[in-house]
């Protein structure tokens, strides 16, 4: 059930209020991209319901199809992969294409194709992306396709929508399991790096709390430096590499370990999996 906020004015929804949906919902409405008054949110959990609806005085519902009847602009599917085929199956007693306003479909599924999706909605724009997760605090990045019925105006909106949660990138279809597996997987392998680097400085005797700081300030400063002055990463590696001295020591053991191929092997599994989600 919807509750009493104007159908008439509403542009965007968001089918799925998790961790995605709600970084989305977040910064679109905080940067004014969309009014909250101009959004709705369907999702079967009452707690997520009630917290969004709190948190962002947007309209809620347990019912995608009231999503797919309402909206004017954009419907964004931010739901897992594994639960798309339910939803494609509710759309089939919806008039989607004969709708007034026919609205631009954006899916954030890791895995989920074109063709699945414009198999789900006939004849309708539908635009593939990859964002991730520092997408909440407007640092993220995403990578973006059009589907065979986009246009310009879709194809600025999406670049709008994504734009309010950081970089956007686009690329061809045949990549975007890639990107998957690199920056849409990503924020995980860096938060365990930030974490085992933490590890490290408590066996070498610093108290959890300064080395969760340093640990931390150290990967983001180390990214700041290199967006900022495009440095090559192996320059700086160089520049931090005294002869002789302790960096080179720290490297010889990464070397060892195989972390350089411990991190080119998850961006290939990763990438794989979503190769799997997709069949
Ligand atoms: N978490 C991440 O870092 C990223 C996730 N993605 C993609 O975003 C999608 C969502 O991921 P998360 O936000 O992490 O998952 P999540 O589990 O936090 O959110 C999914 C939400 O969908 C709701 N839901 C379940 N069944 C539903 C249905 N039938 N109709 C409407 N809502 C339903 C769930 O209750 C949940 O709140 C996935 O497809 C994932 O591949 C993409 C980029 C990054
Ligand atoms: O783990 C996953 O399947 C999703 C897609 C990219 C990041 N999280």
């Amino acid at each position: 059930m919807t509750d009493d906020k104007q159908s008439m004015t509403i542009k965007f929804g968001l089918i799925g209020g998790g961790v995605m949906g709600e970084a989305l919902l977040s910064r679109l409405i905080a940067r004014g991209i969309y009014d909250s008054s101009e959004v709705i949110v369907s999702e079967p959990l009452s707690s997520r319901l009630d917290f969004l609806k709190q948190q962002y005085n947007v309209a809620v519902t347990t019912d995608n199809s009231q999503v797919f009847a309402q909206v004017r602009e954009v419907v964004f599917l931010a739901v897992k992969p594994q639960v798309f085929s339910a939803i494609a199956q509710e759309l089939t007693d919806i008039d989607l294409l004969n709708k007034e306003h026919s609205p631009l479909i954006i899916s954030i599924l890791a895995g989920v194709p074109l063709s699945q999706l414009e198999a789900a909605f006939v004849q309708l724009p539908v635009i593939r992306a990859m964002p991730n997760t520092p997408a909440t605090v407007g640092a993220g990045i995403t990578a973006i396709c059009s589907g065979a019925y986009t246009n310009a105006k879709h194809h600025q909106i999406a670049q709008q929508v994504f734009s309010a949660v950081g970089e956007v990138v686009e690329v061809s279809e045949g990549l975007m399991d890639a990107v998957t597996g690199l920056s849409g997987s990503g924020p995980a392998y860096v938060a365990l790096l930030v974490e085992a680097l933490a590890d490290g400085g408590v066996s070498a005797g610093l108290p959890r709390a300064i080395a969760n700081q340093l640990a931390l300030q150290t990967v983001l400063g180390t990214a700041k430096l290199l967006h900022e002055t495009k440095m090559h990463p192996a320059e700086l590696k160089d520049r931090v590499t005294s002869p002789g001295g302790t960096t080179i020591a720290g490297i010889a053991k990464l070397e060892q370990a195989g972390f350089r191929s411990a991190l080119i092997e998850a961006v290939k599994a990763a990438t794989e999996r979503s190769q799997e989600l997709g069949k």
